[in-house]
């Protein structure tokens, strides 16, 4: 064994990779479920190994914002002032601490070891002195501490309980109808790793078979899903060959209601994805378009991300256009559209672990003057008769129901469908889906990312 395999295994292969990516995540902005993988792969960690680095890694970068309190008020400063290598390790032994089942001696004395490495003994002191501080409380004595008490602020206390910043807490509250009951379940069903869902590309296999050779379970509401409870989906065929994909059954119900939206006239085939990039969708309706003899045309702004769906949508009958969806140079006389706006992705929060950390609300309003005029600009691309679906990642009532309002107030000529049954099928029964006519998917309610929907439709002359 090379000495630095040696040492990687005393320390914990596990702990080192959760360390290093946190340390990326906080220096250079890197997306933990990007890095993550490569890094289990590039060290050879599989089977326990690498699900503990995983657990450790997504767990701790969820929980920032909150452990950062807790090291504060153990270690007696503000984390701004605590070396970010540190504080990286920090957060790490924190988490192991209070919220995993790990016990103490060996959440403080590995973290102890990754600083002793690296930084030598006096860091290690204050590392295992600040652990030592937060080992000897449950997790509850810090909420109650350090949480606003729920007399006084009950959004402030849910989002410190459930590890998110309070503006994000106080969106749900507003996008749940203020029902405080609704927002503990939905923060609580947000800070758990959520599994992997699978999509069966339409024609190519179903999901009955993707069932089979993955292990998993058909989906519950998309005809096309698959459960993925465990394992490595990068490691099964049919996704590497391109049968399958990796998809959050909220986002294949976006793209069915898409495709299963009635039109007023016959549907002459002329599709159209306006936001298409990295082509998630794009693939799904591809394949459908494919089996309806349509044709989808997928406008990306991002050459990069246009590459991706190009890849994707390999053999598929789709047209990639780098283009600005507002104005894209693209021909009117749509029958379908799917504006799948850039948001702010606060309904993706749980596989995007650090996200809530980063996002803040300053960036909504231009997010929602961007969402307006694609919206806009797909209602004069749609032929009249023709349908238009809008959706968001995001619950966040400014993205959804006011630009929807907006937008409807703003163009003549144009009306709200009920997005329920195109949103069902003949699969579930759209009054699960609430009251309607927008569709509003939750983590709590679902087991979906939080995706929202509308439906418009153009008159017919
Ligand atoms: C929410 S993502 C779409 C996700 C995609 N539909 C999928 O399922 O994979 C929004 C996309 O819109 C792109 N975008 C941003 N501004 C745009 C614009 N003005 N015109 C077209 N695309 C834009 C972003 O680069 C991003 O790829």
């Amino acid at each position: 064994m090379s000495e630095k395999k040696l040492r990687d295994k005393q320390l914990g292969a596990d702990r080192l990779v959760a360390r290093d990516v946190l340390r990326a995540v906080r220096e250079r902005d890197a997306y933990a479920n990007l890095l993550l993988p490569k890094l289990l792969r590039e060290r050879g960690l599989q089977g326990r190994d690498a699900a503990l680095a995983t657990e450790l890694t997504y767990g701790t970068a969820r929980s920032t914002g909150v452990l950062d309190q807790i090291i504060a008020a153990a270690a007696g400063r503000p984390v701004d002032q605590i070396d970010g290598d540190l504080l990286d390790v920090l957060r790490l032994g924190a988490y192991q601490l209070l919220r995993t089942r790990i016990g103490a001696h060996a959440a403080v004395s590995t973290s102890v070891d990754l600083v002793r490495s690296e930084k030598g003994q006096g860091p290690a002191g204050f590392v295992n002195a600040v652990l030592r501080k937060i080992s000897q409380r449950p997790e509850q004595y810090w909420i109650d501490d350090l949480a606003p008490p729920i007399t006084e602020d009950l959004i402030g206390n849910l989002a410190f309980t459930y590890a998110h910043p309070r503006w994000i807490a106080e969106v749900f509250f507003q996008a749940l109808g203020r029902s405080a009951g609704e927002l503990q379940a939905a923060l609580a069903a947000d800070d758990q790793r959520p599994i992997v869902h699978l999509v069966a590309r339409p024609g190519q296999i179903t999901a009955e078979e993707l069932a089979l050779i993955s292990g998993g379970e058909e989906g519950r509401y998309s005809p096309y899903c698959v459960y993925l409870p465990e394992g490595d989906p990068g490691k099964l065929d049919a996704v590497r060959e391109g049968f399958a994909g990796v998809q959050d059954e909220g986002s294949q119900l976006v793209a069915l209601a898409l495709a299963r939206a009635e039109p007023d006239g016959p549907d002459t085939g002329r599709w159209l994805d306006l936001c298409a990039g990295p082509g998630g969708k794009a693939a799904l309706l591809g394949s459908l378009s494919e089996l309806s003899g349509a044709h989808l045309d997928a406008v990306e702004l991002a050459p990069h991300r246009a590459e991706l769906i190009t890849k994707v949508v390999e053999g598929l009958p789709v047209t990639v256009h780098v283009a600005d969806g507002r104005d894209s140079g693209l021909e009117p006389g749509f029958d379908r559209i799917l504006v799948d706006a850039p948001c702010s992705g606060l309904g993706s929060l749980r596989r995007r672990p650090e996200a809530r950390w980063r996002r803040t609300d300053a960036e909504v309003p231009g997010l929602v003057v961007l969402q307006t005029e694609l919206l806009t600009e797909a209602l004069r691309l749609v032929r009249p008769g023709g349908v238009v679906v809008y959706s968001t990642c995001s619950p966040h009532p400014a993205e959804t129901t006011e630009v929807i309002a907006a937008v409807l107030a703003d163009t003549p000529g144009v009306s709200q469908i009920d997005a329920r049954p195109a949103t069902a099928g003949d699969v579930f029964d759209p009054e699960t889906l609430g009251p309607g006519p927008h569709v509003q998917l939750w983590p709590h309610r679902q087991d979906t990312d939080a995706m929202f929907l509308a439906v418009l439709r153009k008159d017919a002359r």
